[in-house]
């Protein structure tokens, strides 16, 4: 099968270029510009050969793709999961471009995957691994070229080790191409906040829009890591019960509000939800259709298909997750009318914003406090939330088709404004 092939075959590659068609129609953007646009410009496959602390060489596969670098370097974050594959990778990496385009950040998109099930690696193994893959895409990656970030699987101690490698490449300290670094590597207060409080500040501001107040909300959030349990404390903090929270080894459900403080606890200490005594245990499928004011999924794609669409029963759905609903399930959604959907590209677009003032704030060497973080990053929410329902109300589209408009619009205008080298 032909690496083209294996890309376009994907089902969330599928899904993100179809999101994709629905605004170039709408655009009536031209046939050159439109392919020129949608399809990724780089993907690279590595293979990696890492000794396991048996003594064993075990070979991992990992991706990164760029799929727009007209705007800017790429951005874009780097998952270690066991069902990553090329397609998947692309289309995270064609959501990037838009995301950031919708933000107005000067950067194009990307994002990195690795084959790998970070249960079974040992400190040492993940370690090895990560530098590894750092090693093997260094030629593509640079703090003007590709800066990656963390996503589902990585960390702040992942990015670190990668930081390192490039630096230790390059023989000097270079923390620009990476972000969500640790703190004390030139990591920004804030970005480890910085993607869940985005996705709250939007809920916040899509409820007061319909009246809706604090101690009314109830809220459901699939994937409880770094995105979904800085948004529930977000919520909380602001006067909302998180009733249900999940993982990938199911969810756990109390009608009358969970101790989110106690449940991260109960994962730092056994890896997993599993066996937290907070409330009753549920499945995943059952917590997509509690009853709730803001259903956040915050794990991974496709998790809102054409079988569960019909049986939301959330006021407000807010996609922390990359690519949660699936093209049928958005016309059911659509159908339906009831449901409030802040799109992906929009409602977690504060994690690459704060990761772009890191960037920014390690090309100065001047630090900021997390004040200057916040408010700077609510500013530009609150600007990319207004040109969406302006766009929204322009062009009598979803939500989704709006974001999509705006962040498509500037990438094609830009590539047709640079032409064509050589
Ligand atoms: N980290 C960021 O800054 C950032 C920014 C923007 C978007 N996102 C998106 O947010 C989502 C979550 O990312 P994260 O950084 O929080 O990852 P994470 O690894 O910190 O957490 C992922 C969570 O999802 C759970 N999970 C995994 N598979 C699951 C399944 N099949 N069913 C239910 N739960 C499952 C995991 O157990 C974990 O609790 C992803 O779609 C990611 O692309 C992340």
């Amino acid at each position: 099968m032909s690496l083209e092939s294996t890309v376009y075959q994907s089902t969330v590659f599928q899904q993100a270029c179809r999101q994709f068609d629905i605004a170039a129609d709408i655009l009536q953007m031209d046939a050159s510009v439109r392919e020129r646009t949608k399809r990724p410009r780089r993907c690279v496959i590595v293979s990696m050969p890492v000794r396991m602390d048996d003594g064993r060489v075990e070979i991992f596969e990992g991706y990164r793709v760029q799929h727009n670098l007209s705007t800017g370097p790429a951005k874009g974050g780097i998952r270690f999961h066991h069902d990553v594959t090329l397609g998947e990778v692309a289309a995270l990496a064609m959501w990037m471009s838009w995301k950031c385009s919708l933000a107005g950040l000067p950067y194009g998109g990307a994002k990195g995957g690795v084959i790998v099930d970070t249960r079974k690696l040992s400190t040492t193994e993940l370690e090895r691994l990560s530098r590894r893959y750092m090693q093997e895409i260094l030629p593509f990656i640079g703090p003007n070229v590709d800066i990656p970030a963390p996503d589902v699987g990585t960390n702040e101690q992942v990015m670190a080790w990668m930081m390192d490698t490039y630096s230790n490449h390059k023989g000097h300290f270079d923390p620009g191409v990476i972000t969500g670094k640790p703190i004390v590597l030139g990591g920004s207060l804030g970005r480890r906040e910085a993607t869940g409080e985005g996705v709250a500040w939007f809920v916040k501001s899509y409820l007061q829009d319909l009246g809706i107040e604090p101690e009314k909300t109830t809220v459901a959030i699939q994937g409880f890591g770094n995105v979904g349990s800085e948004a529930g404390h977000a919520l909380y903090h602001w006067g909302a019960e998180v009733i249900a929270i999940s993982d990938y080894t199911g969810g756990v459900y109390n009608a009358k509000g969970l101790d989110l403080k106690a449940a991260q606890a109960w994962v730092a200490q056994h890896k997993t939800l599993q066996g937290f005594p907070g409330g009753e245990p549920i499945t995943n499928e059952q917590l997509m259709e509690l009853e709730c004011t803001v259903l956040i999924p915050a794990a991974l794609e496709r998790v809102i298909t054409e079988q569960n669409a019909g049986k939301l029963r959330c006021r407000v759905l807010a996609e922390g997750a990359n690519g949660p609903t699936t093209n049928k399930a958005d016309e059911i959604l659509a159908q339906r009318g009831d449901i409030e959907i802040i799109p992906d590209v929009l409602c977690n677009s504060g994690g690459v914003i704060v990761s772009y003032f890191e960037w920014l704030q390690n090309q100065q060497n001047y630090y900021w406090t997390k004040n200057e973080v916040f408010d700077k990053l609510y500013r530009m929410l609150a600007k990319a939330k207004a040109s969406v329902e302006e766009t929204k109300k322009k062009y009598n589209c979803s939500r989704r088709t709006a974001a999509l408009l705006l962040g498509i619009s500037r990438v094609a205008e830009a590539k047709s404004k640079r032409g064509l080298f050589p």
